[in-house]
Order: structure tokens, then C-alpha cells, then sequence
């Protein structure tokens, strides 16, 4: 099997975990192969809460409604891919850039099914590098903390340019290698208490409640 065809199982496997009126939806190719599956299911729910420009536009190229979390009290499950995640359910995310908005919708959502392909899983993370959203303004005086902190933070930079990649918010992004992440839920709030950063790629805090996990054997579900 192809990772696309593990991506597209445990996006289909993810549909039986839609629940309520309003569904979280994450970003990525994994959250693309979602949202393509619960357009087979409009008729289900009333909306979603989009974590990008991106995700909110396929969502609408489907016909689905797409809500301002500010309009929205409750959202029952937040469904999205992740780029690592460890057998407590603790993500690396951000390599699509949407980290800060994927992180607050699934802060507001009961239940986070993390849906990836096999290889995401890992017993420590670090390999993939770390994002983190930080403004423009304070991004050396960040990647400099970072450093302290052990990594080796390199600024995103537009495909194909020697420009800085722009995101969403209009914030930067640093990506730090060099992290064995033993940590995550520490290392998370040491991040968070820098000044100048928008949002780090690490979710322990709130990590995952499920991950559906894309193998050649079938589609394994984690609990945590
Ligand atoms: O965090 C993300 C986007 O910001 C994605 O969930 C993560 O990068 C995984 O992407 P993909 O499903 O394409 O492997």
C-alpha cells in the first residue's frame, strides 16, 4: 500500500467518529482525504470549524458550511493528521503550517482523533522537526531561546524563494531540529513561555483521545 492509500483508509475509518452538529477539521493531505469522506456525509451535521484558509476552502468546494469558531459554543470532535506521535498520544504538528489554528480548535473540542499513516507513529519525538509560529518581529530574538533550549531553529521559507513563509495569521514559522523530545508536556510550556512565539507545534498538553493509524495490516486504533 501507498502512504496515500494508508492516509485515504484512516480517513475513512474516521468518519465512524463523527459526531455532533459542528466537526473540527484539521489540515494537511490526511485532513484532505477527511474532508473528501465527510462530503459523502453532508447531510449529517450543519458545519464545520475550519484549522486553515486551506481546509476551509476544500471544505466549501464540497458545499459544506464552513462557521467562525466565534459562533460556535461546542464542538464534539476535532478529526486531523499529525507529523508525529508517540504511544501517549502527544503530536508534533505544524508541517502544513496551521499549528496555532489546530491547536485552538482542538482546544474547544471534546474528542481529538488523530488520523496518520504508520509512519508518524514514534517512541520519542524530535526527528520531524519542530514548528514553531512565532511574529515576525521577535523570530531571531525566539530562534535564539530555542537554541538555548538545545535546538537548531531554521526559519520556513517560502518554496522555491529566499523569502519567509507568511502564515495564516501573517506570523513566521521556525522549524528546530535537533530535539529528542523526552518531555513533551514540559517542553511544550517552556516553548509557550516564550515571548514572541504565536503557538508551538507540540500537542501534549491536549493530545490526542484516538489516533487511527494507517498500516498494510488494516487501520489500528490507539487509545489513550
Ligand atoms: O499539522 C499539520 C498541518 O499543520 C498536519 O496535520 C501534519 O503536517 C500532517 O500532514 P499530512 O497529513 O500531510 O501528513
Amino acid at each position: 500500500m501507498t502512504q496515500d492509500e494508508l492516509k485515504q483508509a484512516v480517513a475513512r475509518s474516521a468518519i465512524a467518529y463523527v459526531e455532533g452538529d459542528i466537526i473540527g477539521v484539521g489540515t494537511g493531505s490526511t485532513a484532505n482525504f477527511f474532508i473528501d469522506e465527510l462530503a459523502k456525509i453532508k447531510d449529517r451535521f450543519k458545519g464545520t470549524v475550519a484549522s486553515s484558509e486551506a481546509t476551509a476552502a476544500r471544505l466549501r468546494g464540497h458545499g459544506i458550511a464552513v462557521l467562525d469558531l466565534n459562533d460556535v459554543a461546542e464542538i464534539a470532535v476535532y478529526i486531523d493528521g499529525a507529523d508525529e506521535i508517540n504511544a501517549a498520544g502527544a503530536m508534533i504538528k505544524g508541517g502544513g503550517a496551521a499549528l496555532t489554528r489546530e491547536k485552538i480548535v482542538a482546544s474547544v473540542s471534546k474528542k481529538f482523533v488523530c488520523i496518520a499513516d504508520g509512519s508518524k507513529l514514534v517512541e520519542t519525538m524530535g526527528k520531524f522537526p519542530l514548528p514553531v509560529e512565532v511574529l515576525p518581529m521577535a523570530r531571531n530574538a525566539v530562534a535564539r531561546q530555542l537554541e538555548k533550549l538545545g535546538g537548531q531553529p531554521k526559519l520556513r521559507l517560502k518554496a522555491g524563494t529566499d523569502e519567509a513563509f507568511v502564515t495564516d495569521n501573517g506570523g513566521n514559522i521556525l522549524d528546530v531540529a535537533g530535539l529528542a523530545i523526552t518531555d513533551p508536556v514540559a517542553l511544550e510550556a517552556q516553548i509557550n513561555q516564550i515571548v514572541g512565539v504565536i503557538a508551538v507545534g507540540l500537542f501534549a498538553a491536549r493530545g490526542a483521545d484516538v489516533c487511527l493509524l494507517g498500516t498494510p495490516e488494516g487501520v489500528r486504533t490507539l487509545t489513550y
